[in-house]
């Protein structure tokens, strides 16, 4: 089975010219191959900035992150997943995926959209697809650029409670059955005890590692209980908000 590659961030200084104060110093991660990691942490704190160093679109800081041994910004471009779907409007469903990806070819782009449930949607276009539809077909994207190597910018940020529901399974399912290496950022510890096998909390300026913890129970076998319990230990360290 296809495993996802190991992160190994080791950052010195990551500062943003006129601001007064470095976002990152010194901020070590090894993150093993086909982990599901959740970045949590107060807003501003530099989550979308990790994430855009580990992509290698973000090259301007000192120190280094590798990829399976190369550094980030030589390596396999990651599949990406923003807060917001960014769908071509003028493109249909399989184009905007093969845009996104230089060599995809059409039955590569339905065998993404068959994985997240749209397989007879490839030929429709974005105003045509519900705000779902839509994000199933950005992570369709992200698929079919990297399916080895998943970074998710709030995935599941202002989506019902019923598609986040929906949105939970799906990438459960993916996880499982592709074990990529994924690293999310949420701001509800409700999605870091559904999905990862890990949550980084960081907190504080430069901003540090205040809590690393493992959640070792896979996602399917997470019952009411214990998804009670991971959330009550995650906010015990993050004090942010839970659903
Ligand atoms: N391109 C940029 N130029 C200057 N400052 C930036 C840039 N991108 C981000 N910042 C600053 O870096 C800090 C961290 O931003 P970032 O978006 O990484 O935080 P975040 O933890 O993801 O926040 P949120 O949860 O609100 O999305 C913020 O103070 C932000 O203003």
């Amino acid at each position: 089975m296809a495993t996802g590659p190991r992160l190994t961030i080791n950052i010195r200084v990551k500062r943003f010219e006129a601001a007064p104060a470095a976002l990152f110093e010194n901020l070590r991660l090894d993150i093993a191959p086909s982990s599901v990691v959740a970045l949590v942490g107060p807003s501003g704190i530099g989550k979308s900035t990790l994430l855009r160093l580990i992509a290698g679109i973000d090259t301007a800081f000192d120190g280094s992150i590798e990829i399976d041994g190369v550094r980030a910004a030589a390596a396999s471009t990651p599949g990406f997943v923003f807060q917001d779907p960014r769908l071509l409007p003028w493109l249909t469903a399989s184009d905007n995926i093969r845009a996104a990806s230089p060599g995809c070819s059409e039955q590569e782009a339905h065998t993404a959209l068959q994985r997240v449930g749209l397989a007879t949607s490839g030929s429709l276009y974005p105003h045509q697809l519900s705000g779902g539809m839509q994000r199933r077909v950005a992570l369709a994207r992200a698929l079919a650029v990297n399916a080895r190597l998943l970074l998710l910018d709030e995935p599941f940020v202002s989506l019902d409670r019923t598609l986040v529901g929906e949105m939970h399974l799906l990438f459960s399912r993916l996880i499982a059955e592709g074990r990529p290496t994924v690293v999310f950022v949420s701001h509800l510890t409700d999605d870091a005890a559904r999905l990862a096998d890990r949550a980084i909390l960081l907190d504080h300026r430069p901003a540090r590692i205040v809590a690393d913890i493992a959640l070792p129970i896979p996602p399917a076998a997470r019952d009411a209980a214990v998804l009670g319990q991971y959330r009550t230990l995650l906010d015990s360290f993050s004090g942010v908000e839970c659903e």
